[in-house]
Parts: structure tokens; sequence; C-alpha cells
């Protein structure tokens, strides 16, 4: 009989992007450590994310606190896997007490490109033509260019979204270029869209590895692939979602770079028809402070009676 994994279990949604970045954890733990792949079992787990993308759930209960990590964070606690593997962008700003993030992985290309098998970009698309989305931030951030459009629902992982284009459910549509990249699809992308004016979800393009806070060894051995250039600007990108995730609903994009050891962060928070928006960025050093500030600008900006038509507890 073969004998189970010993060195490590990880714990992943099943979805091909999940996977991919399970085997990716899997190969460089392989490789940091000198165990051989076959010590590490990757357990795939449903969650509750993906069980409301495969209904008709809307777009305000997808991206919920926790959804796509909730299963993962009780397996882990119940000791069933060691390291949960998750996207940074769908990890909630407040874990559970016993689950703690450690590290996080280089981050790929942060952008989102638009898609389509018609035009060759946002422009081109017809007057009120269809963009599918289930993102309230991208949503957003298409009406605010081409109010005109019409936002359709669009879920699915990359090969049902790519064949729903060719089928016209929508004539255009929107995705993280990092999620294409894994999956080896990145020639796909139409076009790769301007950071600056399509700002990306906080942490997107990384990869966190979640462990159990109280797992001192698997601590140390998932903190040894932590890439610390990426781990500084999720930080702080995170520290940004936190101080809003407290106020308000509303769609939130960063960007954060990181040169010399000088960081700047902007943020940004939108109405869900796109027709406003508020900016806010900072510079300096220490990723939490300057998240924090960015985070508190924006609020600070918009306003209470704004913000009160994105109150979090509604
Ligand atoms: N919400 C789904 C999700 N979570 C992470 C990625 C892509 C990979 C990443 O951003 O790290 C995607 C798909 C997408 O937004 O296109």
């Amino acid at each position: 009989m073969q004998s189970p994994p010993s060195f490590a279990r990880i714990g992943t949604r099943g979805s091909p992007l999940a996977l991919a970045q399970a085997r990716l954890v899997r190969r460089l733990l392989s490789q940091t450590h000198g165990v051989a792949e076959d010590d590490i079992a990757i357990e795939v787990i449903s969650t509750g994310g993906d069980r409301s993308q495969a209904s008709n759930a809307s777009l305000i209960e997808i991206g919920g606190k926790g959804l796509f990590t909730k299963e993962i964070d009780d397996a882990m606690l119940s000791g069933r896997v060691d390291i949960g593997v998750h996207s940074a962008k769908d990890v909630a700003t407040r874990l559970p007490e016993g689950i703690r993030l450690v590290a996080f992985l280089e981050r790929e290309d942060v952008r989102d490109a638009f898609m389509s098998v018609k035009v060759q970009s946002l422009d081109h698309l017809g007057e009120r033509a269809k963009f599918g989305t289930s993102s309230i931030r991208r949503a957003a951030q298409v009406l605010r260019v081409r109010p005109d459009l019409v936002i359709v629902p669009f879920r699915g992982n990359v090969g049902t979204r790519l064949q729903k284009l060719i089928d016209g459910v929508a004539d255009g549509t929107m995705l993280a270029m990092a999620g294409l990249n894994r999956l080896g699809e990145g020639h796909r992308a139409t076009a790769p869209l301007d950071p600056e004016i399509f700002m990306p979800a906080p942490a997107q393009g990384a990869i966190g590895l979640a462990v159990r806070r109280d797992d001192a060894r698997m601590t140390a051995l998932v903190e040894a692939l932590d890439h610390a250039p990426t781990s500084i600007t999720v930080t702080a990108e995170r520290a940004m979602l936190a101080v809003l995730d407290g106020s308000c609903r509303t769609p939130v994009g960063a960007l954060t770079s990181l040169s010399n050891g000088t960081l700047t962060v902007k943020g940004q928070i939108l109405s869900l028809d796109g027709k406003t928006a508020f900016d806010s960025a900072a510079t300096g050093t220490d990723p939490e402070a300057l998240g924090r500030q960015v985070g508190e600008d924006l609020i600070a900006r918009a306003g209470t009676e704004w913000l009160a038509q994105w109150a979090a507890n509604s």
C-alpha cells in the first residue's frame, strides 16, 4: 500500500486556475525544501463561491466575505489540510481567528484585459453592445468610460467565458491577465487595459498562502516561499480595503508601485453605475499605514452622504 503524503496537505478550490495555483505551490515547496512532490497532497474543497457561481447569485452576493475561502479555512482548522492556497484578491480582509496569511507568491501581471472575438478594444464596441461581467468593479469601470454599454452577467472559467463570447452571450468581457497567464492562456487576451484607468482589484495577481495560526512548523515552511515586494504591495492594498470594508460596499480598485523601498498606493471607489468615482494616493514606506491612509482619504473625499447609499451593513 502507498503511504499517505507526509510533508503537507494543500487545500484548494477545484477550478482550473485554483488547481494550477495549488500545483505551483506544491512545486515551490518541493524545490525549496527538497521533498518529493508526491509527499505533498492537493485536496480539492468546494466553496460557497463555487456554488453561487454555478447558480444565479446576485453581483453583490459574489465576493461576499470569505465566500471563496470559508470551507478551506474550516478544513485547515479541523486539521484536514495544512495550507490554504488562494487568489489573494478573493481573501476577505478579516480571516477566522485561527487562520493567518503568511506568504504571498511573486505577483503576476496585475492588469485586467479586454477580451472579445469581434473587436480589438473597448472603444470599438458598438453603441449599446453587451459587456459580460459579474464583477461590480469591472461593471462600474466600464460604464465610467462607456455608459451606453449593457452589462450582462458573465461567469465560469476561462474556457466557458471564451465559448460564451463565441456564442454571442456578450460582445466583450474583462478578465485578469494573471489568471490567463497562470493557465497558459495569456495569448487569448485581446488587449491589456491601462491599470491607471481600470484599477485592478486589491491584491489582484497575487497568490496568498494561509496556515493555522498554531502550526509553527507549517508557518516556517510556507514563509520560506514569501516574495517580499509582493507581500509589501498586497499588504498595503489589503489595509486600504480593510478600511473601506468597514464602511461601504462600493467597487474598489487599487494600484501600488514599489521602487527603492518607496511605495505609492493609489485607490479608487466608484458608484455601481460608474458615474461617480473618488481617487486618492499616498507615498511612503509603511505599507499598512499607507493603505489605511488611502482608504480613510477615500472615505473623506466621498463624504458620509454619498457613502450612506453604499453602507456596509445594509
Ligand atoms: N474572482 C475570480 C478570480 N480570482 C482570481 C482571478 C484571477 C487571478 C488573480 O487575479 O490573481 C479571478 C478571475 C478573474 O478575475 O479574471
